[in-house]
């Protein structure tokens, strides 16, 4: 909808009424092409102001409508109309203007935008390009150069670098409103053949095709296999070789290539997924509307090694006062001087002042007794984590929330070393703390709604993308890890080599490949969970037994290798060679095929050929197994919720949506079929048994993924 008023005389005044973000649905388009006409056709009105409702200009087009049959006005001939008219039209621009919505403002004559509004056109972050134009206008604007870097990123730039850039006219800290309607008055009936950008020359540059190349060699690099970034570069290409006309038509070609694609499917379901995440509920029923946080303004961290230094960094970046504790005092000093700097160098990327009062730091746990909330962040081991836990609950205040960044331990056994269970629950950061998204917000059979409440409300806080699990072994994103690294070792044992395992997954579209991501993370972190859980044993040489574990298959192929040492970058030696400890560049390292060989000999195991397909078949779908038991088991909600802890924490590509999206766009009566397979194949791995939620799926006509909850109730209420 678009609302029309007349104001100080001659101004029409437009204002596009879609809440939250007035983004621009049928009923919008049309409320647009109604509300133009009527202002160009009223004589008394000498100039037009477009605006939004509600300090929001407009979010783009109505994403909501891409998967359905689209009606209503299309927005080029729209915009067209606005920047062909013979009134001058300006863009009052406030909250945002991004995707549809710059499009539009760059149809109109003037832009004038509020100091704190964003623009940018996004669309390459769902799969999409700007089709309303702005692969055509941004250009000529701004230069071919700026504008591929904002298209091809889809990044948001502020008011005051839109303006540098050229992209609007004018910056306020006023109403932007009242100042839009100012400057119409002021540019009334003046020409305005210099102001139709569709009409502008696209600035030259010295080197069109170096530019190009650069640009396109830059995007396949970062996109991973993603098709969006490089339809974005050809249409840019396009405004800077064609007349606008024919521009338009290479942009609309384009566009079509990519607006039915599974991966633009994929990308809007990020979208939403990453929005669904934030309704959450408890298994007890406890969700996020019916529970309230409480308020966090003093926080602690205890324990400053690498993620509690990041995570103090976290939350003084937010703005809340740290109480920082290291008990080792050398620790304590090296900690204070790393987390120094990382404010430091976190502030001078934002252009911002570094939070360095915002953190104490003390060897003391006393200190911690007038917070709100902690976040115990000590080594990862059991028996010390609850020494710490007693200790907390007895110096706290009453209602302290007492938070654990624990990997995998059971937030229960935590939670009964305090007088107050319902006060704890785990948040699960992921390294580097303050700078990966995602935070697992992980509840047990005690903990309280306002508990999960506070911490969820906490990660938005801190900027992260929180995601409400229950308590088992590893959660979510580490329970499911486990069979994938398990079949990564197999895979080897069966014939394979690390390089082989990690393209097919590097290909796929993963930044890592699972050999490579171990040696960066440590084989040492692993091998101390396996030793816990009493999985390594001294004699894992020769004879069956060495593969048996608890009667399931198991590979000692890890413990091996961390016995000599051999614990990835850090040691410059694990599943690859590196120059030197601490170097980054992975080489093939000859030792270790001569290792493998010499182990699959002394276990009798035959070489064979495997190919990409099965690396990824078993990889991948019996991570997904496992991600639909932990579904049945009540842990995570929904698929929503497994999709953006591995977006977001675990690297998989975006464009394929995460492991639940990707497994019902494969189709899951063929997941189920090659799980079959494979566990006939390997009647010792349980991982690969299919799981009863995948059978029940595929036996109910494999329901579309937003369908998934319904068989899931119905499963769990027959439990
Ligand atoms: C032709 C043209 O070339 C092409 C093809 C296009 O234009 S493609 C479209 C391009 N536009 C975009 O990519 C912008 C997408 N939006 C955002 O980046 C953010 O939303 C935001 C604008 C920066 C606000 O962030 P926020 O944190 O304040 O709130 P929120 O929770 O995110 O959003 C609040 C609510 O608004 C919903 N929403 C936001 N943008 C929307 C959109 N464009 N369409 C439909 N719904 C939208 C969102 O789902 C949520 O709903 P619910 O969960 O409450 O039910």
């Amino acid at each position: 909808m678009a609302q029309y008023t007349r104001v100080s005389g001659s101004v029409g005044l437009i204002t596009l009424q879609n809440p939250p973000v007035n983004a621009l649905s049928a009923a919008v388009r049309q409320g647009i092409v109604n509300t133009v006409q009527r202002a160009l056709s009223e004589p008394e009105v000498k100039s037009v102001v477009i605006c939004g409702q509600k300090g929001a200009f407009c979010g783009g087009a109505d994403i909501k409508e891409f998967g359905t049959n689209m009606s209503g006005p299309p927005l080029v001939p729209m915009i067209h109309a606005i920047e062909s008219a013979v009134k001058p039209v300006v863009a009052a621009i406030e909250g945002v203007a991004l995707g549809g919505g710059l499009e539009l403002a760059l149809g109109c004559h003037y832009r004038i935008a509020h100091s704190k509004a964003r623009l940018g056109l996004p669309e390459v972050t769902l799969g999409l390009l700007p089709a309303a134009g702005g692969t055509q206008r941004l250009p000529r604007l701004i230069g071919v150069p700026a504008a591929l870097d904002l298209i091809t990123t889809g990044r948001h730039v502020t008011a005051t670098e839109a303006l540098q850039l050229g992209i609007v006219d004018q910056i306020t800290d006023h109403n932007t409103v009242d100042v839009a309607v100012k400057f119409a008055l002021s540019v009334a009936g003046q020409s305005l053949d210099s102001r139709r950008i569709s009409s502008y020359p696209c600035p030259r540059h010295s080197d069109f095709d170096a530019l190009f190349e650069a640009a396109m060699q830059k995007v396949h690099q970062s996109a991973r296999g993603a098709i969006a970034p490089v339809a974005c570069v050809q249409a840019v290409r396009a405004a800077a070789t064609l007349p606008y006309s024919q521009g338009m038509e290479r942009e609309k070609e384009l566009m079509a290539t990519l607006f039915t694609s599974g991966q633009a499917r994929a990308l809007q379901y990020c979208f939403f997924a990453q929005r669904a995440v934030g309704r959450w509920s408890m298994s007890s029923g406890a969700r996020w509307d019916t529970s309230k946080p409480r308020p966090v303004h003093k926080a602690a961290v205890i324990g400053l090694g690498t993620m509690g230094r990041g995570i103090a960094v976290a939350l003084a970046q937010a703005g809340l006062s740290v109480v920082a504790v290291e008990t080792q005092e050398k620790q304590l000093i090296e900690a204070k001087q790393a987390v120094t700097g990382m404010l430091e160098r976190g502030a001078k990327r934002r252009g911002v002042t570094p939070a360095l009062d915002k953190i104490t730091y003390s060897p003391n746990i006393q200190n911690v007794a007038d917070v709100d909330l902690i976040i115990e962040a000590v080594f990862e081991d059991m028996a010390l984590k609850e020494k710490v836990f007693k200790q907390l609950s007895a110096v706290c205040k009453p209602g302290t929330f007492l938070c654990t960044n624990t990997s995998g331990l059971d937030i229960n056994r935590l939670a009964s070393q305090t007088c107050n269970p319902e006060l704890v629950v785990g948040m699960h950061f992921f390294a580097p703390a303050h700078v990966m998204k995602l935070l697992e917000v992980v509840y047990g059979p005690r903990s309280s709604p306002h508990a999960v409440a506070t911490a969820m409300h906490l990660g938005k806080k801190i900027g992260k993308v929180s995601v409400a699990v229950g308590n088992c072994r590893g959660f979510v994103g580490n329970r499911m890890l486990k069979p994938y690294l398990e079949q990564a070792l197999f895979l080897l044992e069966e014939g394979a080599t690390p390089e082989q395992v990690d393209q097919a997954l590097e290909e796929f579209g993963f930044a890592m490949g699972v050999f490579r991501m171990s040696d960066l993370s440590g084989l040492d972190v692993g091998w101390r969970v396996r030793k816990a859980d009493g999985l390594v044993t001294s004699d894992a040489t020769t004879g069956q037994q060495a593969r048996i574990r608890q009667g399931h298959r198991y590979s000692p192929l890890g413990d091996l290798l961390c016995e000599q040492g051999r614990f990835g970058q850090k040691t410059g030696r694990g599943w690859y060679q590196y120059d030197k400890p601490g170097s980054r560049v992975a080489k093939p390292d000859p030792w270790l095929q001569n290792f493998l060989e010499e182990y699959r000999a002394r276990h009798g195991l035959v070489v064979r050929r495997i190919d990409h397909q099965e690396v990824l078949e078993r990889c991948l779908y019996s991570l997904i197994n496992e991600g639909f038991r932990i579904l049945e088991d009540g842990i995570a909600a929904g698929p929503e919720d497994i999709d953006v802890i591995y977006m977001f924490g675990y690297s998989w590509p975006r464009h394929r949506g995460g492991p639940m999206f990707y497994a019902s766009m494969v189709g899951l009566a063929r997941v189920l079929e090659r799980l079959e397979y494979y566990h006939q194949a390997h009647p010792d791995v349980p991982s690969l048994h299919p799981s009863t939620l995948l059978r029940k799926l595929v036996a109910n006509g494999s329901p579309p993924i937003h369908k998934w909850r319904e068989v899931i109730k119905k499963l769990h209420s027959q439990l």
